[in-house]
């Protein structure tokens, strides 16, 4: 029903979405500098969920912003679907980010003057491809949404207006969609609701989601954890559930603090 994608069964894995080798992103001046990646090394199969933890200041979002195109590691290389998210232009990336990214923020990030068809509908346009209001509809029905076509986000509530984020996100059938704390500026039954649709995605429709959070309740919903500290991944656990994610991140959260006053810093 909703394209090439619909039909493929949840566990398919059909190869890898998303493959980053020794990723490294440092800011700052020479001397000053924050080492935020420190060469970074992974592999994610197509129609898997993957929820990314770690400390404050651990790299997620920077993880997050290199892998999606949005940020330029230091070094290391960055693959989507096989293709290398490599060097040349800013509008080369973008065109890049255009046919195989989407992407969720925690803020919601849709324009308050475009109704919601047309905040859907806008990444089909920017990609120059046909826009299909068709099949735009039929991702607004999926987050339930259908009715509200024509209204502008500020008629919405925070939870809607990120469900209309999550259908803009899918509409262009990406190769992986990334969030940021997507449910971070919700109430619980909201983000319970945005979690489910990004389980839907990834069990009926084969998509690959990776995704920055603080909770684990949410951490709960996806197939996998990641665990970040200091710019490295330092964990990995399947099938998680919000209890032995807490009691991860407590340990973590010792073991960085203990490392830290050990390095005196
Ligand atoms: N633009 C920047 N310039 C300088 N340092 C930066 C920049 N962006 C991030 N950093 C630093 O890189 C490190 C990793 O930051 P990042 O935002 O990726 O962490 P995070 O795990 O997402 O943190 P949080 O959970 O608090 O959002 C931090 O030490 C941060 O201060």
């Amino acid at each position: 029903m909703l394209g090439r994608k619909a039909a493929r069964p949840a566990g398919d894995a059909g190869g890898e979405a998303l493959r980053l080798e020794g990723v490294r992103r440092v800011y700052g001046p020479e001397g000053n500098q924050v080492v935020a990646l420190d060469g970074v090394s992974l592999s994610l199969p197509v129609g898997s969920f993957t929820a990314v933890m770690g400390p404050s200041g651990s790299g997620k979002s920077t993880l997050l912003q290199c892998a999606a195109g949005l940020d330029r590691p230091t070094a290391g290389r960055v693959f989507v679907d096989g293709a290398e998210l490599a060097g040349g232009s800013e509008a080369a990336l973008t065109k890049f980010r255009r046919q195989r990214i989407g992407f969720v923020f925690q803020q919601f990030n849709l324009l308050p003057t475009l109704t919601v068809m047309q905040n859907v509908t806008l990444p089909l346009k920017l990609a120059g491809r046909k826009v299909d209001r068709r099949r735009a509809q039929e991702v607004l029905e999926r987050v339930g949404l259908g009715d509200r076509l024509d209204h502008l986000p500020s008629e919405l509530s925070g939870g809607q207006q990120q469900r209309v984020a999550i259908a803009r996100a899918l509409v262009t059938e990406p190769r992986v969609v990334f969030g940021d704390e997507p449910t971070g500026a919700l109430d619980t039954r909201s983000a319970r609701a945005v979690l489910a649709l990004l389980q839907e995605a990834v069990r009926v429709y084969g998509q690959t989601v990776v995704m920055v959070t603080h909770d684990p309740v949410a951490a709960a919903h996806a197939d996998a954890v990641l665990y970040l500290a200091d710019g490295r991944i330092v964990g990995y656990q399947q099938a998680p559930t919000a209890e032995t994610v807490a009691e991860r991140m407590t340990h973590l959260a010792d073991e960085v603090e203990r490392q830290r006053i050990t390095a005196g810093v």
